[in-house]
């Protein structure tokens, strides 16, 4: 049996509620889209609502399962999609969107309904995803928004007053693309140690809810280097909208000189194409890593203030 009829007969056999089985075990799927990593676990047929203990507990690679954000599938509001997805980060808030984990969601989805394309509907809005070939998914992401109230910041960019400055990382570039991001351009991104950079950028009160912070360098005309410190504060293989946030922004600043921009990150390579009007097509490679099951009971050791089990 190929590895992809494997995951298919599991995705398709996995009875429906079996998010909840009798004994308190809980499925999920873990599965990653370059490297940046989700467990899924399937609410549609009995709600799962986790506690942020719980997606604490779940999110930490020594404790629980591990993964960048815990993905959520409920029941879709409107009858075109196949499920509405909710993304929770590490900290257990949760994110408007990811792009990574809605390809994976997306290929979980079309592979579950043996279809070639899927609507999933997000707190963002609604994302259509397709097959772009064994185990790559291409999503169409609607126009990103620019101006300042939308990012969010706490005022226009040039009044930011070197608040968003950190060493090397200025001068940069904000854009939402249904989450925050901001992107700077640098000359060499492997020299810099990003995580210590971002950090205060990260924080700074000039970012009322953070924001995904992107050190892209350009190394062709149609070629991005990316890395991205996420919200809330972890350096990610990949990351679909920081990719989507800084081939943007490099056309919008005339860096890049074609609309069909590849953006190679640690994890491996995204392909973003801009159309005319903004709007987006992100595709990259999905791969299902595992299934299991977890006992939500687990993460009552994981109180507000942190892991208490494990002082
Ligand atoms: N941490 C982010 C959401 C994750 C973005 C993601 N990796 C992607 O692929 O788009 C946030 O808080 O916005």
């Amino acid at each position: 049996m190929s590895r992809k009829e494997v995951e298919r007969e599991w995705v398709t056999a996995k009875p429906q509620g079996a998010a909840h089985a009798e004994d308190g075990l809980i499925a999920f799927t873990k599965c990653h889209g370059l490297g940046n990593d989700f467990v899924v676990v399937d609410g549609r047929a009995e709600p799962f609502e986790p506690s942020d203990a719980c997606i604490r507990w779940i999110c930490n690679r020594h404790l629980g399962i591990g993964g960048d954000q815990l993905l959520v599938f409920e029941t879709p509001r409107k009858p075109e999609t196949a499920a509405r997805l909710r993304i929770y980060n590490i900290d257990g808030m949760e994110a408007e969107t990811c792009l990574n984990a809605t390809r994976c969601a997306a290929w979980l989805l079309m592979e579950e309904a043996n279809s070639d394309s899927v609507m999933i509907e997000t707190i963002g809005g609604l994302i259509r995803g397709q097959r772009a070939g064994d185990h790559r998914v291409s999503l169409t992401v609607g126009s990103a928004k620019w101006d300042w109230q939308s990012i969010p910041l706490a005022g226009p960019l040039d009044a930011a007053n070197g608040l968003l400055d950190s060493g090397p990382l200025a001068n940069p570039i904000a854009v939402n693309m249904g989450n925050p991001h901001l992107v700077y351009f640098v000359p060499d991104r492997d020299a810099l140690d990003v995580p210590a950079l971002a950090e205060p950028v990260q924080k700074s009160s000039y970012l009322p809810q953070q924001a995904n912070i992107g050190v892209a360098e350009v190394v062709s005309v149609d070629r991005i280097k990316l890395v991205v410190y996420e919200r809330p504060g972890i350096l990610t293989k990949a990351c679909g909208s920081g990719a989507c946030a800084a081939a943007l922004a490099a056309w919008k600043k005339n860096r890049i000189l074609s609309r069909d921009v590849t953006v190679e990150m640690p994890g491996g390579l995204l392909e973003v194409s801009i159309l005319e009007d903004e709007a987006l097509v992100l595709t990259g490679s999905v791969s299902v890593a595992f299934h299991g099951f977890f006992q939500s009971s687990e993460a009552r050791h994981f109180g507000p203030g942190g892991n208490t089990r494990f002082p």
